[in-house]
Parts: C-alpha cells; sequence; structure tokens
C-alpha cells in the first residue's frame, strides 16, 4: 500500500543509513581498555547501540543490554566523557552507508520530499559522519539524542520536527532500523517503515507492526511516490 500524501520523510541515523557500528565499538574498546577492562567484540556492542552513549556506555560497563543498577555515577561520568574523546576521533574511520542508500535518499528529494534526521545519537558527531558519507546538504533537520528534552522512543523528537517543517504528523514518515523509531512514530501516531539489515538488540522488528518492512534501503521507492503538484 503505497503512502499518500506525504511530504517529510524522518530518517534514524544508526543502522538505517549508516553501518556506525564498527566504529562505536572502537570507541568503547579503546575506552574499557582505557579503564583497565576487556574489550567486546563488535558484535556484541552492535546489539547496545539503539539508546544514545549514555547507554551504550552503561551497557558496556554492565557487560550486557541490562543495565547494572549499581555502577558508580564517577565511573559512568568517567567512562562517558572518555567515550565520546575517543568516538570524536574515529568518528567516520570505518562507518558506511548501507546499499541503495544515496540514491534513494537522491530520487525521493528529487521527487519532492523534505527529508530530516532523528537520531539518539549525540548531535555533534552527526554533521561529521555525513559529511564523511557524501550525504551533506540532503537534510534540512538534524536532532541528535541530546537536542531536547526526551529522545527516541518518547515522540518529542517527531513532535518537533513535524513543527519545524510545518506539517502536520499524517505528512511524515519515520524511517528506522529499530524498535525506538517505530514505538516513536506510533506514540505520535505517525506512519513508519522499517529496515531489517540494522541493530535491533536481535529482536525482530515486524514484532512492532511498522506500516512497511524492507529489507533494502530501495525498498522506500516502492511506496513513496513523489509529491504530486497541486492541480
Ligand atoms: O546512537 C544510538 O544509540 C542510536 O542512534 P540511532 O537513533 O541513529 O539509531
Ligand atoms: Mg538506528
Amino acid at each position: 500500500m503505497i503512502l499518500e500524501d506525504k511530504q517529510v520523510l524522518l530518517f534514524d541515523l544508526d543502522g538505517t543509513l549508516v553501518d556506525s557500528a564498527p566504529d562505536l565499538a572502537a570507541a568503547v574498546n579503546q575506552t574499557l581498555i582505557h579503564l583497565g577492562r576487556e574489550p567486546f567484540p563488535e558484535a556484541t556492542v552492535r546489539n547496545w547501540v539503539g539508546n544514545g552513549a549514555l547507554m551504550l556506555i552503561l551497557r558496556a560497563l554492565s557487560g550486557d543490554k541490562d543495565v547494572d543498577p549499581e555502577l558508580p555515577q564517577t565511573l559512568v561520568d568517567n567512562a562517558l566523557a572518555v567515550f565520546l574523546d575517543f568516538y570524536a576521533k574515529c568518528v567516520c574511520d570505518k562507518s558506511k552507508l548501507y546499499g541503495n542508500v544515496k540514491d534513494t535518499l537522491l530520487a525521493l528529494k528529487a521527487q519532492g520530499y523534505r527529508l530530516g534526521i532523528i537520531t539518539n545519537k549525540p548531535e555533534k558527531f552527526v554533521a561529521p559522519i555525513l559529511d564523511g558519507l557524501g550525504l551533506s546538504g540532503i537534510f534540512e533537520l538534524i536532532l541528535g539524542g541530546d537536542s531536547l528534552a526526551e529522545r527516541k522512543p518518547h515522540p518529542l523528537p517527531l513532535y518537533t520536527a513535524c513543527k519545524w517543517f510545518e506539517v502536520s504528523v499524517d505528512q511524515c514518515v519515520m524511517i528506522g532500523d529499530s524498535k525506538n523509531d517505530i514505538l516513536a512514530a506510533k506514540a505520535a501516531n505517525m506512519d513508519s517503515i522499517g529496515l531489517t539489515y540494522g541493530y535491533n538488540y536481535d529482536e525482530d522488528l515486524a514484532v512492532h507492526q511498522p506500516n512497511h518492512l524492507f529489507s533494502d534501503f530501495r525498498g522506500l521507492l516502492s511506496v513513496l511516490k513523489g509529491i504530486q503538484e497541486p492541480a
């Protein structure tokens, strides 16, 4: 079923447009080694991505997706600061666009859609990644995990984007790889498209019932047909 009357496409970043896990895992492991701890395989760290930098570090210090509630605050503060420093130095070293992302984004833009990014990643890292991967200038709005008082799965970033683009919730679609994206869309009463190749804690994204689910980014073109010019 075609998603009619859409004007604005809101994209998640990590796991949707960019495979950023190699650089995130490198910075997490540099942090752990700096603290005298054991590193984890990239495949493990990948499943901890999705709720922003602080949660990534809490999971890394806990060695598990479920955070140890007893972690000392000073350790957490120090580890987060060390991680942010390491990540700033390698933010786009090994990160790559997923297949068909750039061509599809350009095709959607050419069809008249306006594009934004809503990520849980700290905002300051987004522009260097987009620049490094040849996507600068494509997105009109970037909201990071620290841009507002709430982040996905809370609907606030989605509402904020609607307001910024001066469109209604019905005119937007949220596109992402994680349940946080789909749950935020549902909470905002917005349509959503899921992508199965990213990071979703090794869980099945279909459970959250996005309007459409694709294993290839190019799938978007089959349900978004471009903006109709007024007659
Ligand atoms: O950095 C994260 O934790 C997740 O970022 P995302 O919202 O772009 O997937
Ligand atoms: Mg994501």
